[in-house]
């Protein structure tokens, strides 16, 4: 099977005034269907750049990069949001749920966005509430929920498309132990039982070490980190986290 992911030589340059910064050079790499990768590195070293470009959130001022058979630079800006929406789902943070709507209503409206003529299919809605433990949290907006259940409501939100890659940033960044641990159980559930391939930018070693594979990313260059013994993992990770 060809790689979902195939990156050549993508960059982006951020340019104000005569300030230029190379936030990522020649980025090649190519990433495998259901692979789980973590994205690491310092502050400032261009892995929320990545994640933008990957996402289709930001156009690359060069090289390219090719999600799943789809050249997003190619595309109108109508229609990179809809393939967006069909082939990603975004976990963020700081859950970026929409505070006037429900749960249940934030799910709906990623399915509605990514409009591939297929009505929500209520039977998917079911398993992922009850995965993560929201199926009575459903009918309550953003601020009537905890932090950790309104990132499982974001995750259902994520999921519910059924996409081929799903971007977290940070995803546990703002969870107690227990809501990470759920959190990055549903992570590997996807990547490992339904498929899907999942890349998430963590500063957490414990997050880290669960991935199959580590991109490092280190003054806007990408390296994939030497796939280190099980054991020295984490203390490996750690190091490559501090810089
Ligand atoms: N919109 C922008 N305009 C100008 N420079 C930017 C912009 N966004 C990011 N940068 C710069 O690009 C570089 C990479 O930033 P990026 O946000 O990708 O880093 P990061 O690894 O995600 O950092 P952190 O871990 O702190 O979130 C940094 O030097 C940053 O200051």
């Amino acid at each position: 099977m060809p790689p979902i992911i195939v990156a050549q030589q993508l960059g982006k340059t951020y340019r104000s005034g005569k300030i230029e910064t190379h936030a990522l050079r020649d980025a090649t790499f190519t990433i495998d269907r259901g692979e789980f990768v973590a994205i690491v590195g310092p502050s400032g070293s261009g892995k929320s750049t990545l994640f933008y470009l990957l996402g289709g959130l930001t156009r690359a001022t060069g090289g390219s990069v090719t999600i799943d058979g789809v050249d997003f630079s190619s595309l109108s800006d109508a229609e990179r949001t809809r393939k967006r929406g069909q082939k990603i789902g975004f976990i963020f943070q700081r859950f970026n749920l929409l505070p006037t709507l429900t749960a249940r209503g934030n799910v709906e409206l990623a399915h509605s966005i990514a409009d591939n003529g297929q009505p929500l299919d209520q039977n998917l809605l079911h398993h992922l509430a009850e995965l993560l433990r929201i199926e009575n949290r459903l009918d309550n907006r953003p601020s009537e929920l905890s932090g950790g259940e309104q990132q499982r409501v974001a995750i259902a939100r994520a999921l519910i498309t059924r996409p081929a890659i799903i971007l977290a940033d940070e995803p546990t960044g703002n969870l107690d132990t227990e809501n990470s641990e759920t959190v990055l159980e549903m992570l590997r559930h996807a990547s490992k039982e339904m498929g899907q391939t999942v890349l998430m930018i963590t500063h957490n070693p414990e997050a880290a070490a669960i991935a199959d594979r580590i991109l490092y990313v280190r003054d806007g260059r990408l390296h994939d980190a030497p796939p280190p013994p099980r054991e020295s993992r984490k203390s490996l990770i750690g190091s490559l986290l501090a810089g």
